[in-house]
């Protein structure tokens, strides 16, 4: 079958319709050659036994075969003289031959004693006929024989079989060179066509016409030049696509998706160009750095697509006030820079001095509300002496960083020995030391008493307060770090680090299944904790795998970051609530309104903020100020909480007004977390822990 399919159309036409014919005719021919043998020899043999017999008929009567005129008459009644294939013999009694037709021939003796039978020979058959007298006697009176040239009737019919397959070869023939020639017609063509294909694919823009073409090839060509033409205009538009695709890339590779600027890739690209032309022609160019103020508020409030669209508004406008020559670029959040390009310094504080006004003047506008932002710009001339685009960056950012220090909305100039970059630096360090001290657990956990002051029955609190081992062994206190942590973001950690720890110092006392006497440890919440969306899964998570009850923990967060963050906290509460943990609301009265943000908040105490407690006695404002928090929140069933109680006369005033518990150094200073458990259980002695409220 392989073999076929290698075949070309000429030599399958040939193989497969020439060839079976030829077989087919040859063999019929054949079959008829054998069957018109058998009836011309069955014809010839009646035929023969017929002339004998009507021989030995005419002879039966006679005594005995004599005389040449009487046989010859018989020869000529026999008429066999035409038949030159056949002899025929007649002999007498003694198989003497007495007269014949044909070749003559002898038959051998002895003959069979059968009246007619046909004797087989060599190339002859003989039919042998007895000729008897009949009345009165029945004698034998000769033999009739009658012979078939078996040779010459196949030598006949062999060249008539011959003759025939000559015709059928000459006939096949021609029909050999027909189906050539039609064959052809068709296989050239198709090659034809392969040629102009090969062409057409390497460049040729249409399949060429084909010479001897067929309808069929026509219509296969046509077709094949439209798809050609399909696909050049497919090719075309492809490229015109890849060309627009490759264009779009290379703006989306230089600019910010968002607001449309120069992104800090190109911007660093362009700020190395400028350190060179600086290096090499003392040209003066300027970096500017310049961060929104307070950004995270308008995202937080309207959500992250009110603030992408403040991004765009505000680099659009500021767009306006830049010069062609220069590049305003987007570096990633609320930052952006820009490269004045020749340029003095004088110059650049006027051009920032005009960008900030802009800024500070500009209004979003979201829902109905206005909002208003400012812009903190750090600006640093490049010199021959920066190293690199990293330091120019870098300069810039303190020098911004200054500006937010030094109360936001500002510009500053960038100068080497600013203490506030001082400070920044220390503030980095401490970055690393808060993560080495997370992973080392070289964080300690102290707490504070909370001491009901009206209700004895009531249970105490311990606010868990966070200290720092330092290297000799001493302590370090949390305003030495937080600060660092808070921005640096650092406090999800540090919160997390708390919780955890608080926990497992919680937990020896409730696997000795004790009746404990109730307390409530009371874990603060920074503002980015309360930011994360992950927090309570974790708190659950605590609660579970250290089985601690939920009801003796509480939680503190401040006004203001649960301002910040008010939705999340809002669910965060609920959902704790609902296992029984209870929540504070730690500085309340720091905010400006902290009044109408506490409907929203479905917190169980309030803490009271520790500078109205602090003068009490002395400040009537103060006074005033804790008498209406206290009937705020005896208004709404909510218990309040005195910080910063430092003396007996502060305790007593705070206990005439209602207050429901107080905290301070007066009743208590800070011990660590696991003894001021121990005493409370009583596992260590009370002597230290006793609060002074024997009023
Ligand atoms: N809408 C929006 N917000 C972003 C994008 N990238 C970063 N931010 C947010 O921008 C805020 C940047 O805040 P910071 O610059 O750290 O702080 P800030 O609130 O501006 O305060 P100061 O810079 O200290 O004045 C963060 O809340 C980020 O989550 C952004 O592409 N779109």
């Amino acid at each position: 079958m392989q073999f076929l399919q290698n075949l070309s159309i000429q030599a399958r036409l040939l193989l497969l319709v020439i060839a079976p014919v030829f077989a087919l005719s040859c063999t019929l021919l054949m079959f008829d050659f054998q069957d018109q043998l058998q009836r011309e020899e069955s014809k010839l043999s009646q035929h023969a036994l017929t002339t004998a017999k009507f021989l030995s008929a005419v002879v039966h009567n006679q005594s005995e075969l004599h005389g040449q005129q009487y046989i010859d008459r018989l020869l000529k009644a026999s008429q066999l003289e035409h038949e030159p294939y056949m002899s025929l013999v007649i002999a007498d009694a003694n198989n003497r031959s007495l007269a014949s037709l044909g070749t003559s021939f002898n038959v051998e003796q002895p003959l069979p004693q059968q009246d007619t039978v046909v004797l087989q020979q060599s190339s002859f058959d003989i039919t042998m006929v007895r000729v008897f007298t009949t009345e009165p006697k029945h004698v034998l009176i000769g033999y009739i024989f009658v012979a078939i040239d078996k040779a010459s009737l196949i030598e006949d019919h062999r060249q008539a079989f011959i003759k025939n397959v000559g015709y059928i070869t000459l006939g096949l023939m021609l029909c050999s060179i027909l189906v050539y020639w039609v064959s052809r017609s068709i296989s050239q063509p198709i090659r034809e066509m392969t040629t102009a294909l090969k062409k057409f694919m390497i460049g040729n823009q249409e399949v060429s016409q084909v010479k001897h073409s067929l309808p069929e090839i026509q219509t296969l060509q046509t077709t094949l030049n439209e798809i050609s033409r399909e696909m050049q205009h497919a090719e075309a538009d492809m490229r015109d696509r890849i060309q627009d695709a490759q264009a779009q890339l290379r703006y989306q590779a230089r600019h910010d998706a968002l607001t449309g600027l120069v992104n800090r890739q190109e911007l660093e690209r362009r700020l190395q160009q400028a350190l060179d032309d600086v290096k090499q022609h003392r040209a003066s160019h300027i970096f500017c750095y310049m961060d929104l103020d307070q950004f995270r508020v308008i995202n937080d409030t309207c959500g992250h697509l009110a603030g992408d669209e403040m991004l765009r508004q505000i680099s659009m406008i500021l767009s306006q006030r830049i010069r062609a020559e220069d590049t305003f670029a987007r570096l990633g959040g609320d930052e952006f820079g820009l490269l004045l390009s020749y340029c003095e310094v004088e110059k650049a504080i006027e051009i920032t001095a005009q960008l900030r006004q802009m800024v500070e003047t500009f209004r979003f506008m979201h829902e109905g509300r206005l909002f208003q932002t400012g812009i903190s710009i750090g600006i640093v001339e490049i010199t021959a002496d920066l190293k690199d685009v990293g330091q120019i960056t870098r300069h810039a950012d303190a020098a911004c960083y200054v500006a937010k220090d030094n109360g936001r909305n500002q510009i500053h100039l960038f100068h080497p020995e600013d203490n506030v970059l001082l400070k920044r630096h220390v503030e980095m360090e401490w970055v690393s030391r808060i993560n080495e001290a997370i992973d080392q657990n070289d964080f300690v956990l102290y707490c504070q008493g909370i001491y009901p002051l009206q209700n004895r029955d009531l249970p105490p609190f311990y606010e868990v307060l966070i200290r720092k081992r330092d290297e000799q062994g001493g302590i370090i206190p949390p305003a030495e770090f937080l600060p660092s942590a808070e921005r640096y973001q650092l406090m999800t950690k540090i919160d997390r680090w708390v919780i955890q720890h608080a926990f497992m110092a919680l937990q020896p006392l409730f696997k000795m299944q004790q009746q404990t006497k109730p307390f409530i440890v009371s874990i603060n919440l920074s503002g980015m904790s309360l930011g994360d969306p992950n927090l309570l899964a974790y708190i659950k998570e605590c609660f579970s795998t250290y089985d601690i009850p939920a009801n003796h923990v509480c939680f503190e967060v401040t006004e203001t970051s649960a301002i910040i963050n008010i939705d999340n906290t809002i669910k965060l509460i609920q959902e704790l609530k609902r296992m029984g943990t209870r929540f504070m609301l730690d500085d309340f009265g720091s905010g400006m309104s902290s009044f109408s943000y506490l409907k929203h908040l479905p917190v169980n105490f309030l803490k009271m903020d520790g500078s109205y407690v602090r003068d009490i006695t002395h400040n009537k404002v103060d006074l005033a100020m804790a008498k209406a928090i206290q009937s705020v929140a005896e208004s709404m069933e909510i218990e309040t909480i005195a910080e910063y109680v430092e003396d007996l006369a502060a305790l007593e005033c705070l206990k005439q007004i209602g207050v429901s518990y107080a905290q301070g150094f007066y009743l208590n200073k800070p011990q660590p977390l696991s003894e001021a458990l121990a005493r409370h259980i009583g596992t260590i002695s009370a002597q230290h822990s006793t609060a002074r409220l024997d009023i």
